[in-house]
């Protein structure tokens, strides 16, 4: 008997066969991480309850946590409206970045101009 495949089939991937998935805490709406997902990352996935990458570098499946600890439990994924990159929804275990912090972006930020809504035409 063949078992349906749960990844859906309008996901559009990149010639190298991934697409990016942003890794979001469930609880507090933080954003994470991002890292690369192929079809079989994404299958695993959504079957096993934890995240699964595909590592560029490594060239290898990587199930966050598995070395750290730090693993990310799924609660949810979503497809973005054009089908090329995916929203995980995670309870994240300890820190979501290999360098010890909790996210990837936590204490990275690059000074940007704060635009103001409220003075109008600009
Ligand atoms: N654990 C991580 C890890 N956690 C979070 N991230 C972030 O994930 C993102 C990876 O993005 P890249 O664009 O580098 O993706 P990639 O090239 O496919 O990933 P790598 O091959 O470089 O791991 C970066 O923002 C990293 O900061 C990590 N990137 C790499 N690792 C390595 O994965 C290994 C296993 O770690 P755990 O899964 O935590 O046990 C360790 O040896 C780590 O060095
Ligand atoms: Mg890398
Ligand atoms: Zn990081």
């Amino acid at each position: 008997m063949t078992h349906p495949d749960p990844v859906p089939s309008d996901l559009v991937f990149s010639d190298d066969g991934l697409l990016p998935a942003i890794i979001q805490d469930d609880e507090s709406g933080e954003v994470l991480m991002l890292a690369w997902m192929d079809r079989e990352a994404i299958r695993r996935t959504l079957t096993s309850g934890r995240v699964t990458f595909w590592s560029r570098s490594r060239r290898e499946y990587w199930r966050k946590g598995d070395t750290s600890g730090h693993r990310q439990y799924v609660r949810s994924v979503a497809m973005d409206c054009d089908g090329d990159t995916l929203l995980v929804r995670v309870v994240q275990l300890g820190a979501a970045c290999h360098t010890g912090t909790r996210s990837c972006f936590t204490g990275r930020d690059i000074p940007a101009l704060v635009g103001d809504p409220d003075r109008a035409g600009e």
